[in-house]
């Protein structure tokens, strides 16, 4: 049998998208998650653990019962607007949550992690693309917390052993290339899924947020990357830990390298699905950027990182049929929002 990897946060979009790569390579993703977001029926490539990342006592046993030879962690929150309302939800759930994970890495003797981190770290940089010696200046709670997270790593990194890589991704986007999961959420707050949730009927209220940035279209840019891509760049992190030795590098940038607008995004979906989507111009979204854009060359020089499914057609083409299939046949009800 394959080395078995703790994966927290499994049940999850990017979390179960990696289980399934992980697998793929005869690994035995063993998912920890307590199922707040996330779905047990998305857990089909090795066992689940219920239990929660900040009971170091759970992360401790899980990691012995199965023996994981690394953790890859995805738990968290997630939404830049929720973490601005709510910022003690995401410091003890992000934060609370690498504490606990830690400690019980710690008391189980397991040394080695790879870690979701994010471009909203970076803030609202002022040069495009951003690379990694980009100041992290994080203008909400949630970048905050992901960088707290990082700056823990490394300090259990000198301290005590730990040999980390932190993947600061961009935009996660896209659905499983064999059409088995996609991106599914109780409440949607990214642009795709709800775009496409609209165009079937099942989003009422769609608007583009924001067309006064100071980009060529006025909407917002951002580099989005195909999460089987994510997925993949995840095995790569994992073997240069399970390989050991000096590391070249530990934090990295994921994403596709270009950027796209959200009218561009949107004009892609129409084309994509053949549908007319014409969205309300609305305000913009409190927290959120004008521009980001990666810089993937250290991810690709040191990881041998490519991305391969994140041009725009293929990200669309994917999330498509896959909400097209699960969400059904389209509804009447949305109103003149989707008719152009
Ligand atoms: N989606 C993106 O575009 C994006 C971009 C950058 C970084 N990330 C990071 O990637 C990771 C995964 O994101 P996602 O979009 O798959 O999110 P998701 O909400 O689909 O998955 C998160 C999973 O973590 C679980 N979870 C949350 N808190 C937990 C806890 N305390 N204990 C155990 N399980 C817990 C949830 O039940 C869920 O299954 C997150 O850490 C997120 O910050 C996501
Ligand atoms: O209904 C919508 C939803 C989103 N947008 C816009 O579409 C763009 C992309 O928004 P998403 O919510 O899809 O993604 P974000 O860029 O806000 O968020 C992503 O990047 C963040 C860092 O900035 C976090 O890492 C987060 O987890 C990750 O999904 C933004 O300009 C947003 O304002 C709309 O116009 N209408």
């Amino acid at each position: 049998m394959g080395k078995r990897i703790l994966v927290t946060g499994g049940a999850g979009y990017i979390g179960s998208h990696t289980c399934k790569a992980l697998a793929a390579e005869g690994f035995v993703p063993v998912t920890f998650d307590n199922l707040t977001l996330g779905d047990a029926a998305r857990v089909r490539w090795g066992p689940l653990v219920e239990g929660d990342v900040r009971d170091a006592a759970a992360v401790a046993q899980a990691i012995a019962d199965h023996d994981a030879a690394a953790v890859i962690h995805f738990a968290a929150d997630a939404y830049v607007g929720e973490s601005v309302a709510d910022p003690a939800r995401y410091y003890d759930n992000n934060v609370g949550g690498m504490i606990g994970l830690l400690a019980g890495m710690r008391r189980a003797g397991c040394t080695r992690i790879v870690f979701s981190s994010t471009c909203a770290v970076y803030g609202s940089p002022a040069t495009l693309p951003i690379d990694e010696d980009t100041p992290a200046e994080p203008v909400n709670p949630y970048g905050r917390t992901k960088l707290i997270c990082e700056q823990m790593l490394a300090d259990h990194a000198a301290a005590y052993g730990i040999d980390y890589v932190a993947l600061r991704y961009f935009n996660a986007s896209g659905a499983d290339l064999d059409g088995e999961l996609g991106e599914d959420r109780d409440y949607e707050p990214h642009l795709i899924p709800r775009a496409m949730l609209h165009l079937l009927g099942r989003l009422p209220d769609f608007a583009v947020f924001g067309s006064d940035f100071p980009t060529p279209d006025g909407t917002a840019i951002r580099d989005y990357i195909h999460v089987a891509d994510l997925a993949a760049a995840h095995l790569l992190a994992l073997r240069r830990l399970l390989d050991g030795g000096e590391a070249a590098a530990r934090v990295f940038n994921l994403g596709s390298g270009n950027g796209h607008s959200v009218a561009a995004v949107l004009a892609e979906i129409a084309a994509v699905s053949g549908r007319p989507l014409a969205a309300p111009r609305g305000g913009r979204r409190p927290g959120d950027p004008p521009q980001l854009v990666a810089d993937v060359a250290l991810a690709r020089d040191a990881l041998g990182f490519t991305a391969r499914h994140s041009a725009l057609r293929d990200i669309i083409a994917s999330a498509w049929r896959w909400h097209a299939q699960t969400h059904g046949t389209p509804q009447t009800g949305h109103g003149d929002a989707c008719a152009s």
